[in-house]
């Protein structure tokens, strides 16, 4: 029986949720899918770090309280974050990149990646920020030392889209895509339509893990330009940077913009789109837009998302399901660890 060593790095929302799901899903994984998991450490700048070759108890991890230095509570625990020590030390096979997005330069996170590639380690991430910055970089790394770069959870959260474009839509010729890439932003909207004021829904997006550490991210277009740039780059070979991306978000929508939409059958909706040109090259962009609501993504609420993906074989394929949640993000993680051992396997 397989079991792979894993560290964690970053542990909020997403990463705690991968603990718990080891915590009450690993003896179930063994008969499943052949492999089981040990957490062997864990790095948080806020909760400090913590590293056991024989294995941390993940219920134990999961109750940690969410304060400064909690890490240190545990034995063998610090309330610094040693995280070159936990990335490069504790005898892991696979690191499970999870902290936060930064959609300038994509750091520290892309550093945290390469730590792991350049020392023979897999990398599994929710993080944007290094694959559509550093996406090419990190992905010959990753050749290089013979290990994998994977990211399924960093556009649509837990919904199948990166490795179903990729492999079951392969030979249908992907010309483009549009979609609500965004799951606050979306849940936003939603709200606002049914009362609720922007900031109170905004909030309300934080509260449910939805939102970016900054949800001017959400909310100004900035991760949804993120996510375009992953998909174009992925399924349309684009090579495109974030600054050719043209994008807005939805924070200029008001009360009564929705209102008037609502009167005229119409909805406003962030929609991130990508489509081949005549000449070969990909226009890109994020905006708010007015739909009728007679159209597919009119109907997709709440922090759901929808992508459509235009193809020359099939028509459009439209692939819908949770945008972001704690748990749902997770099980992305667990999709890239099945994938990989589904490689070791082959
Ligand atoms: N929450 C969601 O629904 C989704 C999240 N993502 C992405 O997954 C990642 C994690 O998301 P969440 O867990 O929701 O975020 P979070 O904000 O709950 O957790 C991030 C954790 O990373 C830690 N951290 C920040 N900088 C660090 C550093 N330099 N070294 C070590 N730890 C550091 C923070 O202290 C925090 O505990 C983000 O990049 C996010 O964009 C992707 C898809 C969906
Ligand atoms: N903040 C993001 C999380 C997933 O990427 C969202 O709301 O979609």
């Amino acid at each position: 029986m397989t079991e792979y060593k894993i560290a964690l790095v970053g542990f909020g929302g997403v990463n705690r949720g991968l603990a718990q799901l080891v915590a009450e899903r690993n003896a179930r994984w063994q008969a499943s899918l052949g492999f089981s998991l040990k957490i062997v450490g864990v790095s948080d700048i806020f909760l400090g770090s913590i590293v056991n070759r024989d294995g941390l108890d993940a219920a134990q991890l999961v109750a940690l309280p969410a304060e400064k230095g909690a890490f240190a509570k545990l034995h063998g625990g610090t309330a610094e974050a040693f995280t070159e020590t936990v990335i490069r030390q504790s005898g892991a096979d696979i690191i499970a990149e999870a902290t936060f997005t930064n959609p300038v330069d994509g750091e520290p996170a892309t550093t945290f990646c390469r730590w792991a590639l350049e020392s023979g380690i897999h990398v599994v991430t929710t993080n944007k920020g290094p694959i559509a910055l550093h996406g090419s970089e990190l992905k010959a790394l990753a050749q290089r030392n013979n290990v994998a770069f994977e990211y399924e959870g960093s556009v649509m959260s837990g919904t199948p889209v990166i490795r179903l474009a990729r492999q079951a839509l392969a030979g249908a010729e992907v010309q483009g895509f549009e979609g609500i890439l965004n799951g606050t932003s979306n849940y936003v909207l939603t709200r606002m339509q049914e009362g609720l004021s922007f900031a109170a829904a905004v909030a309300q997006a934080q509260q449910l893990g939805y939102a970016e550490a900054d949800p001017s991210a959400d909310v100004d277009g900035y991760d949804v330009r993120l996510k375009v740039v992953i998909l174009a780059n992925e399924l349309l070979n684009a090579k495109l940077q974030i600054s050719d991306v043209a994008c807005s978000g939805i924070s200029n929508i008001s009360a009564e913009d929705i209102a008037t939409a609502s009167r005229n059958g119409q909805c406003w909706k962030l929609i991130g789109a990508a489509q081949r040109q005549a000449d070969g090259s990909v226009q890109a962009s994020v905006a708010a837009r007015l739909l009728p609501l007679s159209h597919p993504l009119a109907g997709i609420s709440g922090a759901t998302n929808a992508v459509s993906f235009t193809t020359e074989l099939v028509g459009a394929v439209t692939v819908s399901g949770p945008g972001a949640g704690k748990i749902e993000t997770a099980f992305a993680l667990l999709s890239d660890i099945v994938a990989i051992h589904t490689s070791q396997q082959q």
